[in-house]
């Protein structure tokens, strides 16, 4: 039975990870957590985390999970380098999913990414990244954006430090042919949406994803957490508990 805590409980993706938990009967809410409150108490009280907070929340729930033994799935996005390093850290000793994205459909879209970037970029295929979020998201681009980048630059050996281009303005001059753009629109309650668009001359591919509900995303997480039960320590994203590797 996964004893479940939900940290940003009153958070949009907190509200609907309670949702979800509510239909799956291995998983029982036993704690919650909001800014504030005793995380130390309420980890205790649980075996498994489910998190969609905030990126400096992450040390903290570090520690308490290594003290308690406690199996994390991280869905909080927008962390810095030395966060996304502590989460790695971490799972030498504690088994952790942590994943932009916990849609199938998101998922599925990061596979046809890689495979559309193996075959069109052998032609000359200019690749742009697009994502939409609602008014209120605080991190630009979204994590699956930036996860959409990271397999981009690995099968076009570009750097996402030196080759992406977040957003035009004024003379930029031609495109250069490693350059990636990425652009990133808020607006609305826009749940969640992502393009990767391949345009070469004559012919263009673009590959969109489009949530329409966070409990896409938060039935994810909670079968994540079924899925993380009986495994070893180790850093897992969702790719993993869906078998698409
Ligand atoms: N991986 C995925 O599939 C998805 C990831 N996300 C990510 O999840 C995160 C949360 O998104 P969303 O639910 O929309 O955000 P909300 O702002 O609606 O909720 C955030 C929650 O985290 C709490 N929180 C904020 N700061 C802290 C802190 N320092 N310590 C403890 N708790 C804190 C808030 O508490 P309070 O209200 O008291 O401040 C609130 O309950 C974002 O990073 C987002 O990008 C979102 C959707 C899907
Ligand atoms: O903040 C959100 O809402 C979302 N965040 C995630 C991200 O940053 O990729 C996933 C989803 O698109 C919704």
């Amino acid at each position: 039975m996964i004893q479940l805590l939900v940290t940003g409980k009153s958070g949009r993706m907190g509200q609907a990870v309670i949702q979800a938990a509510s239909h799956e009967p291995a998983v029982l809410v036993t704690a919650t957590h909001d800014a504030g409150e005793n995380l130390v108490a309420a980890i205790a009280q649980a075996n498994t985390v489910i998190d969609f907070t905030m990126h400096k929340f992450t040390g903290e729930l570090l520690e308490a999970a290594l003290k308690s033994g406690t199996h994390l799935v991280i869905g909080t996005t927008g962390h810095t380098d030395d966060e996304r390093a502590a989460i790695r850290e971490a799972s030498a000793k504690l088994p952790i999913v942590y994943a932009p994205n916990f849609s199938i459909g998101v998922n599925t879209l990061f596979w046809l990414t890689q495979k559309a970037a193996q075959i069109l970029t052998q032609d000359r295929f200019d690749i742009e990244v697009t994502e939409m979020h609602h008014r209120h998201k605080i991190d630009a681009p979204s994590g699956t954006a930036r996860r959409l980048l990271e397999i981009l630059n690995e099968e076009t050996a570009t750097s996402y430090d030196k080759d992406v281009a977040h957003g035009r303005f004024g003379n930029v001059g031609p495109r250069p042919p490693r350059e990636i753009g990425m652009h990133t629109l808020r607006g609305g309650d826009v749940v969640g949406d992502h393009t990767v668009m391949f345009a070469a001359d004559g012919e263009r591919v673009e590959l969109t994803h489009k949530a329409s509900s966070r409990l896409t995303f938060a039935a994810g997480a909670v079968r994540a957490a079924v899925w993380l039960y009986d495994k070893p320590a180790g850093l897992y994203d969702m790719q993993d508990v869906l078998g698409l590797r």
